[in-house]
């Protein structure tokens, strides 16, 4: 064991807000955060853009860099920029997947198959990839295309599905002629249909399979018509809109059959590795009855899982985090914990280790199942469970660093309801006044930070200028704060300098390891 200890915690979704708009986390009740505020060492980190490995500065900041970064100490180009840059060069059309792909659907009098999310918020896809795509496709030989669309309305303004419908309906008639056929085949809401993570509910994997693959399911003459009348009936947000098949006289125009290819677009692997395992796995596949499955060449757009290799083929290389946190404090021989529950569970392990979801022999990792249910419904979620965890690990007297995410402030926060999520933030504080208690007690240096904002910002202005309610994450900074019996100092605390980046560094120092040169600097 090392003399000192850490305990980090991941406030999910919990950012500081600039405008006030929806900021739920100043209205919450937060004794604990409010009283740390003034007396302990304090900073704010930026979370979105630059600082962790995204095209721009206008890009917010997500659970899967946020943690990257965390664990790490570095900044990765990551998934939305790799691609971006792939395609730019043209190494995504030269690469042997993307060929193999073209190739089979070709040869067969195939379907070339896209399956992904509608969406330019950028954090598990961009539109922008699939338009690129389709029209390489058709210069390339393909006669058909067919896109199975899920909806966003989480990483991007909550009804706008049809705005995306509408520019990809645009960009596929530009290129229809008599030689090439794109069209929409299928789709549904992305947290009912098809985009589970950390195989919380595989019902929406089986789902996504009868919807795309099987093409069983309500069906619509377009896309659009599928969203008003849906949306009409169920009064769902496009995040929540129920699947649906785009027929034309009964027949679904877009079954996944035998010699077709399909590219699953998205970029970020939690949400993507389920429906991967269901088109690469063999008979052994168990999680639900996939049928007569169909012969077909499948690829990601990355590789989402490096220690698993989950897709056997992609098009991009993913970003190769080297030199993270975990795996240095195993070469130091410290024992490290990771704690949440499921919805952020392989945030704090596999995002955490790089995208990697095998563990070094000196960690221990826990999951605590999580509700299945939408968490307006129950916005405290587990977070009395990950303390309860939490409080035995550090009594345990096993571990020199500890980690764990509450995910209620990010979860709560997705929902839209602000007097939820306000439930949430102040679950979250209850947590940690418990937690701090214990850490004190036992001698742990307690670190509190969030991997991006989102309940901060609960509404928006829209481009009319009107105020709706906002269930994307925000780009604001996070807060950083040292609670410890040692004295630290953070140097230039009021400056805008620190990133998620520094924090790892930062770790490091207390525990009294040297960080790799590749890191960044610690803020103390
Ligand atoms: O997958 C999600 O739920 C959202 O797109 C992003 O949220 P997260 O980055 O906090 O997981
Ligand atoms: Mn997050
Ligand atoms: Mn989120």
């Amino acid at each position: 064991m090392s003399n000192k200890k850490v305990i980090l915690v991941v406030m999910d979704g919990v950012g500081i807000s600039v405008t006030g708009l929806g900021d739920a986390v100043t209205e919450a009740n937060t004794p604990t955060l409010d009283r740390l505020r003034k007396v302990c060492p304090y900073t704010t980190l930026k979370a979105h853009g630059s600082a962790v490995g995204l095209p721009t500065d206008d890009d917010m900041g997500n659970s899967e860099v946020g943690h990257n970064a965390l664990g790490c100490g570095q900044i990765y180009s990551q998934g939305a920029k790799l691609v971006n840059e792939s395609i730019e060069s043209g190494k995504m059309f030269d690469s042997a997947t993307w060929k193999e792909l073209l190739e089979n659907a070709k040869a067969n009098g195939g379907t070339l198959h896209f399956i992904g999310l509608l969406s330019d918020g950028n954090v598990h896809s961009n539109i922008s990839h699939l338009k690129t795509m389709i029209a390489k496709a058709k210069e390339q030989g393909a006669a058909k295309v067919r896109v199975h669309v899920l909806l966003d309305g989480r990483d991007v303004p909550a009804t706008s599905a049809p705005l995306y419908i509408e520019d990809l309906e645009k960009c596929m008639a530009s290129l229809n002629d008599g030689t090439f056929d794109a069209k929409i085949a299928s789709g549904g809401g992305r947290m009912k249909v098809t985009m589970d993570r950390y195989q919380a509910d595989w019902d929406m994997v089986k789902l996504g399979w009868e919807t795309h693959v099987k093409g069983e399911g309500r069906q619509f003459a377009n896309a659009l018509e599928a969203v008003e009348t849906l949306r009409n009936e169920t009064g769902a947000i496009d995040q929540d809109l129920p699947a649906f098949v785009i027929a034309e006289n009964g027949e679904p125009v877009g079954k996944i059959v035998d010699g077709d290819s399909v590219i699953l677009f998205n970029f970020r692997g939690d949400r993507a590795i389920e429906l991967s395992m269901a088109f690469d796995a063999g008979d052994d596949f168990t999680y639900f009855d996939r049928g007569v499955k169909p012969d077909v060449k499948y690829a990601g757009m990355l590789e989402y899982d490096g220690d698993l290799h989950i897709p056997s083929k992609y098009l991009v290389n993913p970003p190769e985090i080297k030199e993270t946190m975990s795996e240095i404090l195993d070469k130091a021989g410290l024992k490290s914990y990771a704690v949440s529950e499921t919805q952020k569970y392989g945030h704090v392990t596999y995002f955490w280790n790089g995208n990697r979801s095998e563990k070094f022999a000196s960690e221990e990792w826990k999951e605590i199942p999580s509700d299945r249910v939408s968490f307006d419904q129950r916005p405290w979620m587990k977070s009395a469970e990950i303390t309860d965890d939490l409080i035995e690990a550090i009594k345990s007297e096993k571990f020199d660093f500890i980690r764990c995410n509450y995910p209620n402030g990010d979860m709560v926060g997705h929902t839209g309801s602000m007097d939820a999520t306000i439930i949430g933030v102040e679950s979250v504080d209850l947590g940690l006044t418990r937690l701090l208690k214990v850490a004190e007690e036992y001698g742990y240096t307690v670190l509190i930070t969030a991997d991006h904002g989102n309940a901060d910002e609960m509404l928006e202005k829209n481009k009319k200028g009107e105020i709706t309610v906002r269930t994307a994450h925000s780009l604001n900074r996070v807060p950083f704060y040292i609670v410890s019996k040692d004295k630290y100092e953070i140097k230039d605390a009021d400056s805008t300098k620190y990133g998620l980046a520094n924090v790892a560094p930062t770790v490091l120092k207390i525990l009294g390891i040297e960080a790799p040169a590749s890191w960044e600097e610690s803020m103390i």
